[in-house]
């Protein structure tokens, strides 16, 4: 995907999200599901106090976009905490900043709230500017806590996947025989059965024009809900479906970090007519996205192009 990004930010962002991720297993643990909305305010701003903080710390110079640092969200609380949540760095200074980490602490805010499920994330991205004044991703981790795993960027433009829930290996006992599966393995997107392609959609609200792209293409389809975009991305990246296809509104937090780990994995990743993925906008709604193997991209392009009256 890209050589900007010093090898640093790739750890660093694995290492953010994937400690945040065990924070809010934490809190899923210490509060139980009985009250489903204060799990997700909690998680939403545990998490974000948790990234806005480690940040400040190790990027002091760096500008932040959360979903959680918005404005629109100054009201919302913890539990058991009655402070505001820490805010975003300022529009006009976030805009003229060259480096910009774009977070979203827990993406599939519902699914983190129902037990049992393993279809939630945490995005964290770092948005560079470059020397003619425009920017890209220049890395990105989604932490899936739930399923042990984080996809991360690499600092030779690859990706790669860690196994979270490993224990560390035994120095005196792990040998030849006992030796442990690797920790970390290269991530490259697998490549589509030809006769039928596998779509993952929201869960909750699955767009009606992904089910008349699905009759409009020649590969059999299989809509596949799966909560979270996050998730959605890493199922696309995993190979357990074959696309994500997504319009009528999202934020840039929403597809930053695992758009990154996407494009590094050698994934197409692109709006759904098929305009690159552009970040750090003055306005962060980026309402669609498509998200496949290269091999896929001509056919979903081609007929979501077709069934484009129908989009939202
Ligand atoms: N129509 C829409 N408008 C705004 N945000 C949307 C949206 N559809 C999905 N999203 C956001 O995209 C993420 C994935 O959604 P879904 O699981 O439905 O696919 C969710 O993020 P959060 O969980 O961070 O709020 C959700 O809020
Ligand atoms: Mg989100």
């Amino acid at each position: 995907m890209t050589e900007a990004g010093a090898a640093d930010d790739h750890s660093l962002a694995a290492e953010l999200a994937g400690t945040a991720g065990r924070l809010l297993l934490g809190v899923r643990d210490e509060m139980g599901f009985a009250d489903a909305r204060a799990l997700k305010d909690t998680g939403d701003l545990r998490a974000h106090e948790y990234l806005m903080a480690a940040l400040a710390e190790r990027c002091p110079g760096d500008a932040v976009l959360s979903e959680e640092g918005r404005s629109s969200v100054a009201g919302k609380r913890s539990r058991g905490d009655d402070r505001a949540p820490t805010r975003n760095t300022a529009d006009a200074e976030r805009l003229t900043a060259s480096r910009v980490w774009i977070v979203d602490p827990l993406d599939g805010t519902r699914e983190f709230s129902e037990e049992g499920r393993r279809d939630w994330a945490v995005h964290v991205a770092l948005w560079e500017r470059d020397a003619y004044g425009d920017g890209r991703l220049a890395a990105g981790a989604v932490a899936l806590p739930a399923q042990g795993l984080t996809l991360r960027t690499d600092a030779v433009g690859g990706a790669s996947l860690v196994r979270t829930d490993l224990a560390d290996p035994d120095p005196v006992t792990a040998g030849p025989a006992g030796t442990p599966p690797p920790r970390e393995v290269p991530l490259h997107v697998p490549a589509p059965d030809a006769e039928k392609l596998r779509i993952a959609v929201s869960r909750t609200r699955p767009p009606e024009f992904v089910r008349r792209l699905a009759e409009a293409i020649e590969p059999e389809v299989e809509l596949v809900p799966i909560g979270s975009a996050g998730a959605k991305i890493s199922a696309v990246l995993l190979g357990e479906v074959d696309a994500y296809v997504h319009a009528g509104g999202q934020f840039e937090w929403d597809s930053a970090a695992p758009a990154a780990v996407a494009l590094g994995a050698g994934a197409h990743a692109s709006r759904v007519d098929g305009a690159p993925l552009r970040y750090n906008r003055e306005d962060p709604r980026l309402p669609d996205i498509l998200v496949c193997h290269p091999m896929s991209a001509s056919t979903l392009l081609t007929g979501i192009r077709e069934v484009s009256g129908a989009l939202p």
